[in-house]
């Protein structure tokens, strides 16, 4: 009914905010884009499901997401996948994981600062009925 559909628009709204914060900072811009598979040629042998910032955007345009979970288990991709292509010591690996670990923390607190329970609430339940 309409006013489902005016929620799923404000979930939009949020989630475009919560992606947009990230995108605008520069220490997030490696996480803006696809990794170049021309680039990096192994990494869709490492990393089954790459994911980054400009995709999630295209996701929610797309009406992908009906949850704020639904969304995170995507936004959780870009920085575990992250953590996990780039595991060594050396200084290049160390510093893409503190950037990894820095998105992970926007994400979180953003949500922590700026989601309303009841309406995520109200997302759950408009996707149960799905
Ligand atoms: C999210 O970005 C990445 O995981 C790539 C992997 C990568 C390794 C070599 C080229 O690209 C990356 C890019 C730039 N600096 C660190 C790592």
């Amino acid at each position: 009914w309409e006013q489902e559909e005016d929620v799923l628009r404000d979930l939009r709204l949020f989630l475009r905010g919560v992606t947009e914060s990230l995108m605008v900072e520069r220490r997030f811009k490696i996480f803006s884009k696809p990794v170049d598979i021309e680039e990096v040629p192994d990494y869709l042998m490492v990393i089954k499901k790459p994911m980054d910032l400009s995709t999630l955007l295209t996701n929610i345009d797309e009406h992908k997401y009906t949850t704020v979970g639904e969304f995170l288990e995507d936004a959780e991709l870009i920085w575990k996948n992250a953590l996990e292509y780039n595991p060594d010591s050396d200084p290049l690996d160390r510093h893409i994981r503190h950037r990894a670990c820095a998105l992970k923390d926007g994400i979180q607190t953003f949500i922590r600062d700026r989601l309303d329970r009841d309406f995520a609430k109200l997302c759950e339940e408009i996707k149960e009925t799905r």
